[in-house]
């Protein structure tokens, strides 16, 4: 909890205990405030030096008690917090945070109540409060401005970005950093400090900050915050919040904090922003269903890895790699792909401060197949062509070392035919990274059905390096989520064969929460890859028997609309046109195309189809009860080992907002009996449409009366399990 000992005589150093990263519980707080009071009271002690246990100093207030998952009575539990912090602040002798690791949240509020900061190099700091739909409410919206300027807190708090030790350094919100032993330097810091008046340290007695131009500063924070996550409340409480600090004393402003605190905390989206954050930390306890999991199969080292094609897909995993410190052979024909991984990772190393040599020299390019023998690991991102994929799989076999893994990024194809191509079938998995693959945070590692435990133990360890949550999901077609984007996809469709325009069915889902509609999202990513994918399958193109009725395949309903734009080469941005207009090839800016109604009207008229006005309700309830119906497949099936694997994949792969906690926590919210009935519903008005027909696994948690989602887990470790 909170320990007391006295160093060189008259620093009292204080150590806050709660593994594993020292959250801040009601009892721990109070623990420590009693610790402080009593150094305080120790005549024998001049300065404080506060630091935290195990490397790190603290990872904010205690998230299971803000969420209601741990018995605290709810006024004791977060006032707690408060009165901490402010007893530092109060404290009459100088109090020194001695920061390693992170300072997040409630903890980097402790250290702002402290009246000097020292922190290690490495260390990360910021207040990552709007991230579970809440703000920072110990003092923080009022502290932070006082400390580091308004600009600077607003952007901090409305984004919870964090920072390094170093930015940290540069924004006045640290006193020193050091590369060696953090308490070592706090105490040489405090001895000097002792003396010192404390009345300016203490930062809820400075001066307001008063920007010029607040209301510019505010608006424009207020913007992004929209953009970023529309409908979400908790950015925009951040905003009030820290406006507060410039506008109003501070006892005033923590009363306003408070407020908005209070009317965040049991909302629906901070429940499901926090059940987001647990969920990416359940679906890295993976299991195998020999006994295989996270705790009992330890991860092979990855030194060296090779990236196969550096296409769009393995120019970010390259990137991915190298910003990990891990040397990269990268294999590619194209020359002009090697100029674009070069200037992405000469961007990458100015981001992060460092030198374009730092990263550059950890590449190799090669032609060369022989050049990837010394590779850990392999994970080829070639064009998306099975029997390409297996013919290199097949002589990576013969090339690479016997204990090289073989990884392979495909987004939908068979991870078991792949392997059946290789020698080593248990060293093959799939590690499905999302675009740009170094800016998201998602990896699918799939699971083979003759994948090692130290296979996928070496995939999902080396994704957490990589900076994402690897999820693991088991082998089927799309594997989790792009088998479940489909049925949205076409849902989307038919609704413009019924009357709805693209810019009707983006918009309701744009204002659901989504960062772009199912159209604009397809005219971002090419009309052609799912072509391409439905040509494969035999469902567009010459493939298709010939008979076939356009509306129809496998005596089920079907919608060309998407075959016939990419045939009219409406491939969407990279052609200037999809199912939007853009100003030219590459454009970025959707505006609605005359054309392409005209279109929807002609091919309405042409299949007899009598366009209808489709409301709101129906586009998001087609859209996402579909798309959720497929997710209890999967779940049924055992693709994915629990709703959280779903949900993560979805926030974090596919843009669901996060305040809506993912597909699988949404119809658990709407509840399981309403979406029942729509899906029974829509399954009437549409009985050749088999992915509106209700899952069996839907139907059978609302027979047992739908539990909560939190034991939909352990429910299903009785049904089929491939994880
Ligand atoms: C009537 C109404 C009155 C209302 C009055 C209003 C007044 C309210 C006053 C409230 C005061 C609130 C103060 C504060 O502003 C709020 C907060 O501080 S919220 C918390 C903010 N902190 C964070 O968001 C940090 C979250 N954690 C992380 O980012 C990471 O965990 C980490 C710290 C960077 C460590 O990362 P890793 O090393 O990768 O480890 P893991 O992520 O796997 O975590 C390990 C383990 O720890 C658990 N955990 C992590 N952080 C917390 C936490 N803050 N609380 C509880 N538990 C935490 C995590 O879940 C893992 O455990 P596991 O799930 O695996 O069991």
């Amino acid at each position: 909890m909170a320990q007391y000992s006295r160093v060189r005589g008259s620093v009292a150093l204080l150590r806050l205990t709660n593994p594993p990263v020292n959250a801040l519980s009601a009892a721990v707080s109070r623990d420590l405030e009693r610790a402080v009071r009593s150094a305080c009271a120790d005549s024998a002690v001049r300065v404080l030096v506060l630091r935290g246990h195990g490397g790190t100093f603290c990872g904010g207030a205690d998230i299971r008690e803000l969420a209601g998952l741990v018995d605290v009575p709810f006024r004791v539990g977060v006032s707690s917090l408060v009165a901490l912090v402010d007893a530092v602040e109060a404290a009459e002798k100088p109090v020194v945070a001695a920061i390693e690791g992170v300072a997040l949240g409630g903890g980097l509020e402790l250290a702002l109540g402290c009246h000097f900061r020292i922190a290690h190099g490495q260390a990360r700091l910021g207040l990552p409060e709007v991230t579970l739909g809440l703000l920072p409410a110990a003092g923080g919206t009022q502290r932070l401005p006082r400390l580091v300027g308004f600009p600077a807190a607003l952007e901090l708090v409305a984004t919870g970005r964090d920072v390094s030790a170093e930015e940290a350094l540069a924004l006045g919100l640290v006193d020193h950093v050091t590369d060696g032993d953090v308490e070592e330097a706090a105490v040489e810091f405090a001895r000097r400090v002792a003396d010192e008046p404390l009345a300016s340290r203490r930062l809820s007695t400075r001066p307001p900050p008063r920007p010029a131009d607040l209301d510019t500063l505010l608006q424009v924070a207020l913007e992004r915050a929209q953009r970023r996550a529309r409908g979400a409340l908790a950015p925009v409480a951040c905003v009030q919040a820290v406006r507060a600090a410039a506008t109003l004393p501070f006892t005033q402003g923590l009363q306003l904090e408070q407020e908005l605190m209070a009317a965040l905390l049991p909302s629906n989206q901070a429940r499901a922003m926090q059940y987001c954050f647990f969920a990416q930390r359940i679906v890295g306890k993976w299991s195998l269903p020999g006994g295989a999991n996270w705790r009992n199969s330890p991860a092979r080292a990855v030194s060296r890895a090779a990236v196969i094609g550096l296409g769009t897909m393995g120019r970010g995993i390259a990137v991915s790699l190298v910003r990990a410190g891990i040397p990269v052979v990268a294999m590619e024909t194209d020359e002009k792909q090697l100029r674009v991984v070069t200037a992405m990772l000469e961007r990458e190393a100015a981001k992060q401060r460092r030198s374009p040599d730092s990263y550059l020299q950890l590449v190799q390019f090669t032609l060369e197949r022989r050049d990837l023998g010394d590779a850990d690991l392999v994970v080829e991102a070639v064009f998306e062509d099975l029997a390409l994929k297996k013919r290199l799989f097949a002589e990576l076999s013969s090339s690479c070392r016997p204990d090289t893994l073989l990884c392979s990024n495909t987004s939908a194809l068979d991870v078991d035919a792949l392997a059946a191509a290789t020698r080593r079938p248990e060293l093959v998995v799939g590690m499905h990274f999302f675009a740009p693959a170094h800016v998201m945070k998602l990896l699918e590692v799939v699971c083979g059905a003759r994948s090692s435990p130290v296979a996928v133990a070496t995939a999902m360890q080396l994704g957490k390096r990589l900076g994402k949550v690897s999820v693991a999901v088991a082998n089927c077609p799309g594997f989790a989520g792009n088998r479940m984007l489909k049925p949205y996809v076409e849902q989307a469709s038919f609704l413009l064969e019924e009357g709805a325009t693209p810019q009707q069915v983006d918009a309701v889902l744009e204002d659901f929460g989504f960062a772009m509609g199912v159209f604009r999202m397809s005219d971002l990513s090419g009309l052609d890859v799912g072509w391409r994918v439905r040509e494969e399958a035999g469902l567009a193109g010459p493939t298709v028997p010939p008979g076939e009725s356009a509306r129809r395949r496998h005596g089920c309903r079907y919608s060309p609309l998407a075959d016939l734009l990419c045939e009219h080469g409406r491939l969407g941005q990279k052609t200037g046109r999809g199912w939007y207009l853009y100003e030219g090839p590459g454009g970025r800016a959707a505006t609605p195309d005359p054309w392409l109604h005209d279109f929807l009207d002609q091919y309405r008229r042409r299949h007899g189809l009598r366009p209808r006005r489709i409301d709101q309700q129906e586009v998001l309830e087609r859209c996402l009860y579909a798309l959720a119906n497929e997710g209890f497949r999967i779940l049924e099936e055992g693709v994915a080992a629990g709703p959280e694997d779903i949900d993560t994949i979805y926030v974090l792969g596919y843009g669901w907002p996060a305040h809506r906690g993912g597909p699988m926590y949404h119809v658990a919210a709407v509840g399981l009996p309403a979406v029942l009935s729509r899906l029974e519903h829509f399954r009437r008005l549409h009985p050749d449409v088999p992915q509106l027909r209700p899952s069996a696994l839907l139907r059978h948690l609302v027979a047992e009366g739908s539990p909560p989602i939190s034991r939909w887990r352990e429910l299903l470790k009785g049904l089929r399990s491939q994880l």
